[in-house]
């Protein structure tokens, strides 16, 4: 889980402009990990040529429940219009501000080895906003090589270069034992977002805010499910399987 901080920004907001949030709202961690589900849904929406959707429309393309779609998009002050539904390109304008998509976030990337390399190599970064501006590693053997047009520098050469390169997102993609190094490398270098893919929980002070993925944890509660619904088809009398649901990847 990550320590959020959602400070309050005063100011013409995009939710002021529609007449209904007056600061930056303070959002439940659950609401803002489904906002990047209902923004991929919008701009698939808006490419397809939708000017509206309606709350259902939406969350059926978000993958929710829209009752849970209405009551997350009124965090942001925005209720769609009765008979016609939300506006696509202000409702992304609003997530987008929310999120803070509007500025482009420099990201590093530490540790190039299977997962690294994948992830270096991944061009959807940069079409949602984020650009991979520095590669590290320990290992001598991978400093110098050029991925994605980026040189693998040394680790030691990350304090000079976050700052040079203003970067606000760490990705950590080393072993589990050499994560929390890494971690406190980057906090001192003034990296005060961590996405963390090792297997390990990571010491940080409160200032820093701190995600993980892990796919290993994923695919043991979709264990659990496949256990409950092997008891439930289980149960005297055939009783069957509770209706899918579905959740994000780290929500
Ligand atoms: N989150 C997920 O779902 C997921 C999936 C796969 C792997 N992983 C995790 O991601 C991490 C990387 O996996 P991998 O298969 O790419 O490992 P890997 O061994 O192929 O690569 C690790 C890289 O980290 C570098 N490294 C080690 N110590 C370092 C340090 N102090 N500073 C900078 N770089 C350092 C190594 O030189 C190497 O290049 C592991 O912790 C693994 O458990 C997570």
């Amino acid at each position: 889980m990550s320590q959020q901080r959602h400070g309050v920004t005063p100011g013409n907001t995009p939710g002021d402009r529609a007449g209904a949030v007056s600061a930056f709202p303070d959002l439940p961690e659950a609401t803002i990990a489904r906002l990047p589900e209902y923004l991929r849904a919008l701009h698939n929406l808006g490419e397809g040529g939708s000017d509206t959707i309606s709350s259902e429309g939406l969350a059926a393309a978000a993958g929710v429940n829209s009752a849970k779609l209405r009551k997350d998009l009124s965090h942001l002050g925005s209720y769609g219009t009765r008979g016609v539904g939300y506006d696509v390109s202000l409702l992304i304008e609003q997530i987008e501000y929310v999120l803070g998509l509007d500025q482009r976030r420099a990201v590093c990337l530490v540790g190039l080895g299977n997962l690294g390399h994948a992830l270096a190599g991944y061009d959807g970064f940069a079409s949602r906003g984020f650009k991979i501006v520095a590669l590290f590693d320990a290992d001598e053997a991978k400093v110098g090589e050029e991925i994605q047009g980026l040189v693998v520098r040394h680790i030691e050469e990350l304090g000079r270069v976050a700052v040079e390169e203003n970067i606000a997102i760490g990705v950590i993609a080393t072993p589990a034992g050499a994560a929390q190094a890494v971690a406190d490398v980057l906090v001192d270098a003034g990296v005060t977002s961590i996405l963390n893919f090792a297997p390990c929980v990571l010491s940080v002070p409160a200032n820093v805010d701190v995600r993980k993925v892990d796919l290993a944890i994923e695919l043991q509660i979709l264990s659990f499910h496949e256990h409950r619904k092997a008891s439930l088809t289980a149960l005297p009398g055939g009783r069957s399987a509770t209706a899918g649901n579905q959740e994000a990847v780290g929500s």
